[in-house]
């Protein structure tokens, strides 16, 4: 298989995970940030995180760096569009990004600056290069959470304009759901679809829950459904899809080894499971090499990706015009 070549969609990738890190030490530059280092191997080294990572929370330290330098129109429309540029160039033909608009208010941007910013990087991006995309809006957990209807208020602006979806990330708590039911009401009235990071550091209750109590159409990650039975239930009987991510999960201990990564099971289970980058820096991954390392560890066929691609242009929030466009590559 040409793994570099095949047509790939990514439905999970963090934004603030996948700066290129050259372009942290130019926008240091530019912005007067003080980093650490101004050599390419020293800022990738801190935005990398290790194989040996304790947990997400361990993981997700890597973030503070890249966010230091998104606090400004041009910083956050020149990532998005390298982002773009990246996914295409390895013939990503649609890309859902995820970002917390929380975290970029640092220098005094509004909540409507910061998504337009990153809709106009990905905008330009689309118009250059064969690749379509929309963006998720994460709620960051460990944050207070009195402005979260604003963000909503100001990403609905955006919808089916380059805002699809919204999503509860960062560090996971058994019971989390509970506490976020009227702001994913809030949302799903006006008019996002609702993707959820669950099962992941956490409980397979917190998969059932953001099902259930949240209306989640999909699930990042969703891995510990592997040992509940009513989650795992759920899931299919829902036809909800799971955002696999298997380098992070690894990363992360969400897994002991990819080996034990059970996304082969769930696949040949039925379950509707896709194939993601999570963080193309903090992970340092591509699609390209998520894709082989799944085919490789999970024995799966050019048939078996090509139902996985499928089941990812189905399960993406895209429109109806670019889901069938998504299909005739796979032709
Ligand atoms: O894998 C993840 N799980 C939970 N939260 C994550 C993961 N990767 C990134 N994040 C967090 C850190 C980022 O700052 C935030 C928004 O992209 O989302
Ligand atoms: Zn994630």
């Amino acid at each position: 298989m040409n793994y570099l070549q095949l047509p790939k969609i990514d439905l999970h990738c963090h934004l603030d995970g996948s700066v290129r890190p050259q372009t942290v030490i130019d926008l240091a530059k530019i912005q007067g940030v003080s980093i650490p280092s101004h050599n390419v191997d020293d800022i990738k080294a801190l935005m990398v995180a290790p194989e040996s990572c304790p947990n997400l929370d361990e993981y997700l330290t890597r973030f503070a760096l890249p966010v230091s330098v998104m606090q400004t129109e041009s910083a956050l429309e020149r990532i998005s569009f390298e982002l773009f540029e990246d996914a295409a160039l390895e013939n990503v033909k649609y890309l859902e990004v995820r970002f917390g608009p929380q975290l970029h208010r640092k220098q005094g941007l509004n909540f409507e600056q910061i998504i337009a910013s990153v809709v106009k990087g990905m905008r330009r991006a689309e118009a250059l290069y064969d690749i379509k995309g929309n963006y998720i809006l994460s709620i960051i957990k460990v944050l207070p959470k009195d402005d979260i209807n604003e963000v909503i208020d100001a990403g609905a602006k955006f919808l089916d304009k380059g805002v699809v979806a919204f999503d509860l990330a960062a560090s996971e708590e058994p019971g989390f759901c509970h506490e976020y039911i009227p702001y994913a009401k809030y949302a799903l009235d006006k008019g996002y679809r609702i993707t959820i990071h669950a099962g992941e550091q956490g409980v397979g209750q917190n998969v059932y829950d953001a099902i259930s109590l949240l209306g989640a159409e999909r699930i990042g990650h969703g891995i510990h459904i592997n040992n509940h039975k009513d989650a795992y239930e759920l899931v299919r009987a829902e036809a909800v899809a799971l955002e696999a991510c298997p380098s992070s999960n690894v990363q992360t201990k969400a897994v002991e080894s990819i080996e034990s990564h059970p996304l082969g099971e769930f696949y040949r289970d039925g379950l509707l499971v896709t194939i993601n980058t999570d963080n193309r820096t903090v992970s340092d991954t591509t699609m390209t090499k998520e894709l082989q390392l799944a085919v490789e560890k999970f024995n799966l066929s050019e048939q078996d990706y090509f139902k996985i691609y499928k089941i990812s242009a189905e399960n993406s929030f895209a429109s109806n015009e670019v889901k069938q466009s998504l299909l005739k590559y796979i032709g």
